[in-house]
């Protein structure tokens, strides 16, 4: 379980804030409280990001003794050089939260507005705002308590903690041996295959199903977009506005996106070929 004292001071971008407003009250003090955490670029947000945290919390009350008690998108920051992606994801994701009127749902601008910041260091951030300047959480007896920062994330990317070179071991022992995962099963990622080199962290690593297969992707989104075809439903309705009116994705794509959409698509189609 992890503990409120975090190992580094942390410097805050200016005027920035930790929100805790749709922070919910704990409701079943038999349970253990925790937070979810979703780090990546949501270049832009689609509605598969949110539906994680909606399957997130569908498993944890199936499976699980937790309850969660809030759940976090953490864009990250601009300098995580990634080709033909666009700055100020942290308001498209204020829209699409605004968007969804989700009651637990919040984003944390706190990645995105400074220098790059390993996913280690971040949940860092999130136990030290949550365990020691908040106190807790709050429960329905008006205690605080202690709550566990989780990360959520996609197959994909846990596929690369067993990659060379991409995470730190330590950074690995951090964030699943000391916090814990849950891990959204997606369309081209082998979860088994995914998770074998972090067998030893297997009883803090929770495999969420896709019981709907939904390749959405950002990347998919950006092609489409850059081809002019349409994306409203895809993305909360508010985030396609805002893309419109900001003319947003229509330059031409680097070669580095152009073998990541090729990729993308070949996968799909592959996906499809073996399940008819
Ligand atoms: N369709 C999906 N199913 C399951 N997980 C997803 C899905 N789309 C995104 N995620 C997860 O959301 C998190 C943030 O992802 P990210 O911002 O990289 O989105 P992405 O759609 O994978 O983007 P890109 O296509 O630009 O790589 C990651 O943990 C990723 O695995
Ligand atoms: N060593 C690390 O902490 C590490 C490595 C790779 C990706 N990540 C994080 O994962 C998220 C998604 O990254 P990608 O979009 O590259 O898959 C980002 O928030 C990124 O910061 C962290």
């Amino acid at each position: 379980m992890a503990t409120s004292s975090p190992p580094q001071q942390f410097t805050n971008p200016p005027d920035y804030s930790f929100p805790h407003d749709r922070l919910r009250v704990m409701r079943d003090p038999s349970k253990i409280p925790i937070v979810l955490v979703a780090c990546g670029s949501f270049s832009p947000v689609t509605y598969l990001h949110l539906r994680m945290f909606e399957m997130a919390k569908d498993y944890v009350r199936q499976n699980t003794n937790f309850e969660i008690v809030g759940g976090y998108l953490s864009p990250v920051s601009d300098m995580y050089k990634k080709q033909g992606l666009l700055s100020a994801h942290p308001s498209m994701c204020t829209i699409a939260a605004e968007d969804i009127s989700s009651a637990w749902l919040m984003v944390d601008p706190w990645e995105a507005f400074q220098s790059y910041q390993r996913t280690a260091v971040v949940l860092d951030h999130f136990d030290y705002e949550l365990n020691t300047v908040l106190g807790g959480i709050q429960t329905e007896d008006g205690q605080r308590r202690n709550v566990r920062v989780m990360l959520l994330a996609g197959s994909d990317l846990i596929s690369t903690m067993g990659e060379p070179g991409v995470w730190s071991h330590e950074d690995l022992e951090h964030i699943l041996g000391r916090y814990g995962c849950f891990i959204i099963e997606r369309a081209g990622t082998d979860i088994d295959q995914a998770t074998e080199s972090l067998a030893r962290w297997r009883h803090n690593i929770h495999i969420i199903s896709q019981l709907i297969q939904n390749d959405v992707s950002s990347t998919k989104v950006r092609l489409f977009l850059r081809r002019g075809l349409s994306v409203r439903y895809l993305l909360p309705s508010r985030v396609v506005d805002y893309i419109d009116e900001n003319s947003l994705y229509l330059d031409e794509a680097t070669a580095a996106e152009k073998e990541k959409e090729r990729e993308q698509l070949a996968s799909s189609s592959r996906k499809k070929e073996s399940s008819s």
